[in-house]
């Protein structure tokens, strides 16, 4: 499916919610899928990633009973016989979460995926399994494990993804011994495992950091079912962001001030790069000023990555963005991607290794000659949006379904903020 974006009118001005973290969400389902009991788990958007969780929690160990936005998920307190195998969609949360529950059952267990998620890199668990002598196998039509993980020490890459690391403390703490997690640095989207770490405490499994690169995991725990509340999406609440910050006019709502999520440092980055706007009870109001590049590490906060090299292209002077070599590996390589999308608009942009210089280059931008590609990336094509939105220009993106990954009424939301969204295919 193509989108068009455009402006509805010259005018950019409106107010926006933020939907529900996705990462949040992902952690409270399985958590409370793992306790035994009854669950209810509000703020809840239905996304693909999302719906992928709450399906492999109804296939593994728990009854799941959805509603317009909330769910009420009752683990079993046990593991059921698997049919079929689990299907994480595009989902490298969902796969790379499951991986380690499922070894808790110690059966053969297959996963299957979508897009590009069986080729993202599994290899971190790979190590781990054949260290364990346990059956790791990946091919491009899925993936099995069989054989239960045993509690001890383990060590791993803290800079593949920090998914691996929180798969790990869902399910370690569960098994009759103490782990430790010996992170080899450097370890990044390190604000990931904080937020890990905060869900399961909210249902009542504890872990500690001995260190800044070591966990320890108690073993023998249980995780208690709770009414859990889901809290709005930093990633997700950048795309808008961005446009306020260029645009003025904007307003998002359903922001927590305090939070543990790392996506939440766009609103200092948009600071320093001259953004203006104010926080009050109704939300963070953007007023239109003018930007300047400035030097972003995005070692913590990768996900904001695509709308940032379309804020750089609006900015004046340079704005570098370093750390950003994990862009290759997520739903496409979104270095990649995005390059070449804004390239086809006249951006002005490269990149090295991790490193992506973006030049201020407004004045430059048009169209493309055809249709731009969304790269079946939902980061991709909201990116592009905001472009459309920022600059005024009508952009026609395909793959724009992609969305539906994290935010499926996306076009929709954006429309009170000025858009004009028409589809084609
Ligand atoms: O744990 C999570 O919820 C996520 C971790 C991040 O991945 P990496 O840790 O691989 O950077 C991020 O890109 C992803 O969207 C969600
Ligand atoms: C990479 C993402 O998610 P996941 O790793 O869960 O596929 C994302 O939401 O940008």
């Amino acid at each position: 499916m193509t989108a068009t974006i455009k402006r509805a009118s010259d005018q950019i001005s409106g107010t926006i919610t933020a939907p529900p973290s996705k990462s949040m969400a992902h952690r409270a389902v399985l958590c409370a899928a793992l306790a035994e009991g009854r669950s209810h788990i509000t703020n809840l958007e239905f996304s693909k990633d999302i719906s992928a969780t709450l399906g492999a929690a109804a296939q593994l160990c728990a009854n799941v009973h959805t509603g317009r936005d909330d769910a009420v998920v009752e683990g079993l307190g046990h593991f059921l016989p698997l049919a079929a195998p689990v299907d994480c969609c595009e989902s490298g949360s969902t796969l790379r979460f499951l991986i380690p529950i499922a070894s808790l059952t110690g059966q053969e267990v297959s996963f299957t995926g979508r897009g590009r998620l069986m080729e993202r890199p599994q290899s971190v668990y790979e190590t781990l399994y054949r260290e364990q002598n346990l059956r790791f196998e990946q091919s491009s039509a899925g993936l099995t494990v069989e054989g239960a993980l045993t509690p001890g020490e383990y060590r791993l890459a803290g800079n593949v993804s920090s998914q691996f690391i929180s798969g790990l403390l869902f399910a370690l703490p569960l098994l009759s011994g103490d782990s430790t997690l010996h992170l080899i640095p450097p370890v990044e989207s390190r604000s990931y495992i904080d937020m890990t770490r905060a869900v399961q405490a909210a249902f009542g499994v504890q872990s500690r950091w001995l260190d800044e690169n070591t966990l320890f995991l108690p073993g023998n725990q249980h995780y208690h079912p709770c009414d859990y509340t889901v809290e709005g999406d930093y990633s997700q609440a950048a795309f808008p962001a961005v446009l306020g910050a260029v645009c003025g006019g904007v307003t998002i709502t359903g922001l927590a001030p305090e939070t543990l999520q790392g996506d939440a440092v766009l609103l200092d980055i948009l600071r320093r790069c001259g953004a203006q706007f104010t926080r009050t009870e109704s939300g963070v109001a953007f007023e239109k000023a003018p930007l300047h590049g400035v030097d972003i590490d995005l070692a913590d906060c990768p996900d904001l990555g695509p709308v940032l090299m379309v804020l750089g292209l609006l900015c004046e002077g340079t704005t570098v963005i370093r750390n950003a070599e994990r862009l290759r590996l997520k739903e496409s390589d979104r270095i990649a991607a995005m390059e070449a999308e804004l390239r086809a608009c006249g951006g002005v942009l490269e990149s090295e290794g991790g490193t992506i210089t973006v030049h201020g280059c407004a004045d430059k931008l048009h169209a493309p000659a055809g249709t731009l590609h969304g790269h079946n990336d939902h980061r991709v094509v909201m990116s592009l949006a905001v472009l459309a939105l920022s600059t005024g220009l009508a952009l026609t993106v395909d793959d724009a379904e992609a969305i539906t990954k994290s935010w499926p009424n996306f076009f929709d939301a954006i429309k009170p903020l000025g858009a004009e969204v028409e589809y084609a295919g």
